[in-house]
C-alpha cells in the first residue's frame, strides 16, 4: 500500500487519540529500501518499506562529505524547512529525517508513477483536456507554495511527479528560495545566484540572476507549451544556444497548437516578470483565462484524473 498518501498524518507522528508517547527517532534499520527511483545532482531517492506499518515511502539519501565537499549545506537545510513547512496534495510530503555516519535520508512520500516528463515522452504530448487538468493542478500547487513565500525555481516535468491517482506531486526544492517576510511583496521580492534547468529557466534569471515568483510562472508557460507540442519552447543545440533563444524569446508555435492555450503561452512567456499574467500575487487572474474554463477548481484535487490522451 501506498504510504500515507491519504492523510498528513505519519506512523511517527503521535495522534490527538493516543497519549504522547514518545517518538522514536528512526534508523535505516527501520526500513527496507528497495530499488532506486531517481538521480539528483547530490542525492538519490530509493524506494523504502517502513517494516513497522509496510507502508511505501521515497527515501532520498545525501551523501554529507559530498554535501560538504560541495558547499551545499545551505541547500540541504533550505530543502528540509521548506518541506517541512508546506503542506498541500500537489507537494511531495516529508515524514521525518534521519541520519549516521555517511548520509542523511529523508523519508517522503511516494509518487508512484513517477516523473510527469516520462508521460510526456511516452504519448508524445497530452490533448487539451489533459493539459488543462495539469497545468490547472501544478497552478494552485504553485500558488501555494508562493502563499508560502516559497519560490520553486526549478519547476520542469522532471521533477513534477504523478502519484498513484495521477496527481501531479512538486518535488525537489533543494533549490527553492524562502522569501523572508520582509522580501515578499515588497521591492527585493528578489532570490539572487542559482540558476534553474537551461529550458526552463526565466529571462530574468539569466539576466539579473534575480529570480521572483514570476520565475514560477514563466517556467509554467514552459510546461504548458510542452504538454501540448511534445517539446520546451527553447531548446538550443547546448545550453548556451537555449540561453540566447530565452533572452532573445526565440519561439514559435507548431500547426495546430490550440488558440486559446497560444494565448496563454504568450502572456506567460513575457520577459517582463512584472508582466506575465498572474505576477504580483494575481493568480486569479490566470486562473480566469480562457484557456481554464471549465476547471472546477474546487474539485481538482478530488476528481479523477483525465486518461492521458496524446494531442494528435
Ligand atoms: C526529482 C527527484 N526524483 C524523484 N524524487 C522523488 C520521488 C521519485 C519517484 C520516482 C518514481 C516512482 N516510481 N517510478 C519512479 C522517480 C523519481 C523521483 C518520489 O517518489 N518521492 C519523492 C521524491 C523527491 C522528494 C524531493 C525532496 C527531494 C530527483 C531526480 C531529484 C531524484
Amino acid at each position: 500500500t501506498a504510504g500515507d498518501t491519504t492523510s498528513s498524518d505519519d506512523s511517527t507522528a503521535p495522534t490527538s487519540s493516543t497519549a504522547a508517547v514518545p517518538v522514536r527517532k528512526r534508523t535505516l534499520a527501520d526500513y527496507r529500501l528497495g530499488r532506486t527511483l531517481g538521480e539528483g545532482s547530490y542525492s538519490t531517492v530509493v524506494a523504502g518499506v517502513d517494516l513497522s506499518n509496510k507502508r511505501d515511502y521515497a527515501i532520498k539519501v545525501l551523501d554529507k562529505r559530498h554535501i560538504i565537499r560541495e558547499k551545499k549545506v545551505k541547500y540541504v537545510n533550505i530543502e528540509k524547512n521548506t518541506l517541512y513547512k508546506l503542506d498541500h496534495p500537489g507537494v511531495v510530503k516529508l515524514y521525518s529525517t534521519f541520519q549516521d555516519s555517511s548520509s542523511l535520508y529523508y523519508v517522503l512520500e511516494l509518487c508512484q508513477n513517477g516523473e510527469l516528463l516520462t508521460f510526456i515522452k511516452r504519448l508524445g504530448s497530452f490533448d487539451e483536456n489533459c493539459t488543462r487538468f495539469y497545468a490547472a493542478q501544478i497552478l494552485t500547487a504553485i500558488e501555494y507554495i508562493h502563499h508560502r513565500g516559497v519560490i520553486h525555481r526549478d519547476l520542469k516535468p522532471e521533477n513534477i511527479l504523478l502519484d498513484h491517482r495521477m496527481y501531479i506531486k512538486l518535488t525537489d526544492f533543494g533549490t527553492a528560495k524562502m522569501l523572508e517576510p520582509s522580501e515578499d511583496g515588497t521591492e527585493s521580492d528578489r532570490a539572487n545566484s542559482f540558476v534553474g534547468t537551461a529550458e526552463y529557466v526565466s529571462p530574468e534569471l539569466l539576466t539579473e540572476k534575480a529570480a521572483c515568483k514570476s520565475s514560477d510562472l514563466w517556467a509554467l508557460g514552459c510546461i504548458i507549451y510542452q504538454l501540448l507540442a511534445g517539446r520546451p519552447p527553447f531548446k538550443g543545440s547546448n545550453e548556451y544556444q537555449t540561453f540566447q533563444k530565452i533572452v532573445k524569446l526565440e519561439y514559435s508555435f507548431p500547426a495546430g497548437f490550440p488558440a486559446t492555450a497560444m494565448d496563454l503561452v504568450s502572456r506567460l512567456l513575457v520577459h517582463d516578470p512584472n508582466e506575465r499574467l498572474g505576477a504580483n500575487n494575481t493568480i486569479d487572474k490566470l486562473k480566469q483565462h480562457p484557456f481554464f474554463d471549465g476547471v472546477e477548481w474546487d474539485e481538482l484535487w478530488t476528481q479523477p484524473a483525465p486518461r492521458l490522451m496524446p494531442y494528435l
